[in-house]
């Protein structure tokens, strides 16, 4: 089966400025990925490629299976979702924006959309009357109605309060369990999202630093908690015999300490941490991100 998106050494760059270095990445159909980067990583540039709006300065890429620049039924099975406060005319009502959409897609659901409007309350109004939020809200109503086979959020979430970022959460989570497709979601507010990615896809300075299971990348995290000099001496004998493993961080609350570290832990591992009365816990994805990207920005 074809892939959804097929990225093959990309290149992007604005005038002198690199945006993405020999990208190669694949995006598989009925998942939720995560792209995940530092500001000015290249997520944007990334998304807009994939969207076909963007010319590749070299490299290649495919939806399904065709080039997608300049390609109009490549590019309809793309919706790329912004944050919206530029991207919508506002001169526009919101009904109106949403006939376009039905124009455009050829999944769009009026029903779905209008059930959105009322999820998110968005008001029958004219566009320039919307909230940040309000109008962030209705880009997001049109990226889950089209129901694009890759439907792509590129903080689509700015201006949205939590309470509105939770139900569109959980909205992407409840619409894609009964419409299976690909949706990508760019963020800076990982921990809020964390849930929703079956993968992660990390840019690094406009390089694909991993593209990976969700899952696989926590496991690679762990709080060892306990006693102060036993979790020093516990996270000291692993580091000296696991030369990949890294000290990411300490936490000291009385004789109690918690050391976050990096790297696999072996079940030998894990078994003297129990004899020793250590705990072993997970770690925020937030926590691991910033530990995967750290250096200075370019
Ligand atoms: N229109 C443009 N003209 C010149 N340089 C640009 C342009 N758009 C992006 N860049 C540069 O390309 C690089 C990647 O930008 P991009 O917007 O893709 O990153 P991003 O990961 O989406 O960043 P952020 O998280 O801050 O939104 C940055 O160095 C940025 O300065």
């Amino acid at each position: 089966m074809t892939a959804a998106v097929e990225v093959h050494g990309l290149n992007v760059r604005y005038g002198r400025t690199p945006a993405l270095d020999d990208v190669t990445v694949t995006l598989e159909h009925g998942k939720i990925y995560g792209l995940l980067g530092r500001n000015g990583a290249g997520k944007t540039s990334l998304l807009s490629s994939m969207a076909g709006f963007l010319r590749p300065s070299s490299g290649r890429v495919l939806v399904g299976g065709e080039p997608v620049f300049e390609n109009p039924r490549a590019m309809g099975r793309v919706c790329l979702v912004r944050s919206t406060a530029d991207a919508i005319d506002r001169h526009f009502e919101v009904k109106d924006v949403l006939s376009f959409a039905a124009e455009l897609r050829q999944g769009w659901d009026a029903a779905y959309a209008a059930s959105l409007l009322e999820l998110f309350e968005v008001p029958h109004a004219y566009v320039r009357a919307l909230s940040r939020g309000q109008l962030s809200a209705l880009g997001v109503v049109v990226g889950l109605a089209s129901r694009a086979p890759v439907t792509i959020f590129d903080e689509a979430h700015l201006g949205m309060d939590a309470a509105a970022r939770g139900v569109f959460h959980d909205e992407v989570l409840r619409d894609f369990m009964e419409n299976p497709r690909t949706i990508v979601l760019s963020t800076h507010l990982i921990e809020e999202a964390a849930t929703l990615f079956e993968e992660i896809v990390l840019l690094d300075r406009g390089r694909l630093l991993l593209r990976e299971q969700t899952e696989a990348v926590l496991e690679r995290g762990t709080a060892v908690t306990g006693q102060a000099d036993k979790v020093d001496r516990y996270v000291a004998g692993v580091a000296a015999e696991s030369p990949g493993l890294s000290v990411l961080g300490e936490k000291r609350l009385g004789p109690t300490k918690s050391t976050t570290v990096y790297g696999e832990l072996s079940a030998g591992h894990r078994e003297r941490a129990a004899a020793e009365g250590l705990d072993l816990g997970p770690i925020p994805l937030q926590d691991l991100f910033v530990h995967l990207t750290a250096g200075e920005p370019k």
